[in-house]
């Protein structure tokens, strides 16, 4: 399997008349964190839905743990081992911490190993073990997005992708949530990183693709694109990136 978890090849999907993504290929291998980045509005969620089989591929494969999911059910490919967690953190509000984390684990039948996922999740986050019984609407910011984060490992997936996790969280909850990703990623869970904030995506990401104008614009190894003009280009303009 050359070490490739997920391998996206020349994808085009769009909506309406217009694609988003005109040619896409990105990788993300086992035991690393993958970012995917870009300015608002290039595609990059589109990007994650494609991959889940929630908006039609208009051309290209998407291919996971070697067999090729493409236009694959979203059940069928989730029970392959991918998980997502969606971008602002959500949760279902009005059921408990616990059951939220529960739902997790769905496809899951062996109460040991739900135990066993719950019991690490809790010891990553005491936090949520404090408050299971709590309505998961009521838990701060920060908490939800802890609660939407041990959700997705409840299905103790091979590959995470978590779409904009920092999205209004205030700086110190940024920081832990990095911290917490770069905790994750382990040779079982390789994790697939979608985020706005360059520079601390850059510091933990293995490697990363840079979208603009419905291609892969950049990609490289964190460390290059941190230095890289191209990226501030595709954010910017070439103009910002020079100074
Ligand atoms: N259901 C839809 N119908 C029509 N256009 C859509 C739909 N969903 C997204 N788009 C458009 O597709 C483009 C890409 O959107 P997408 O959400 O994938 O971007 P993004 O890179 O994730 O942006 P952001 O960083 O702001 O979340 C945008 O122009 C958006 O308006």
């Amino acid at each position: 399997m050359n070490g490739q978890l997920l391998e996206v090849e020349d994808l085009v999907v769009g909506y309406g008349s217009a694609n988003v993504l005109d040619g896409v290929s990105v990788r993300a291998g086992e035991g690393r964190i993958t970012c995917l980045l870009g300015a608002n509005g290039v595609g990059k969620s589109t990007l994650i839905k494609a991959i889940f089989g929630l908006v039609p591929v208009r051309r290209g494969r998407i291919r996971f743990r070697g067999h090729d999911i493409t236009g694959w059910d979203t059940h069928r490919i989730v029970a392959q081992g991918l998980a997502a967690i969606p971008e602002g953190n959500r949760v279902f509000p009005r059921m408990s911490v616990l059951d939220n984390l529960m739902a997790g684990a769905y496809l899951e039948r062996s109460p040991a190993k739900i135990a066993a996922r719950l019991e690490r999740v809790m010891a990553l986050f005491p936090r949520l073990a404090e408050r299971r019984n709590q309505f998961a609407g009521t838990l701060s910011g920060g908490e939800r997005s802890m609660l939407s984060i041990g959700r997705g490992l409840m299905s103790n997936p091979r590959l995470l992708v978590i779409d904009e996790p920092s999205l209004g969280l205030s700086p110190l909850f940024v920081k832990e949530n990095f911290r917490l990703i770069r905790e994750l990623c382990c040779d079982d869970c390789a994790i697939l990183l979608v985020e706005q904030n360059v520079k601390q995506t850059l510091e933990v990401s293995h490697y990363g693709y840079v979208i603009s104008q419905g291609i892969v614009a950049v990609e490289g190894t964190g460390e290059r694109l941190r230095g890289s003009a191209e990226v501030g280009n595709a954010y910017f303009g070439a103009e910002a990136a020079a100074h």
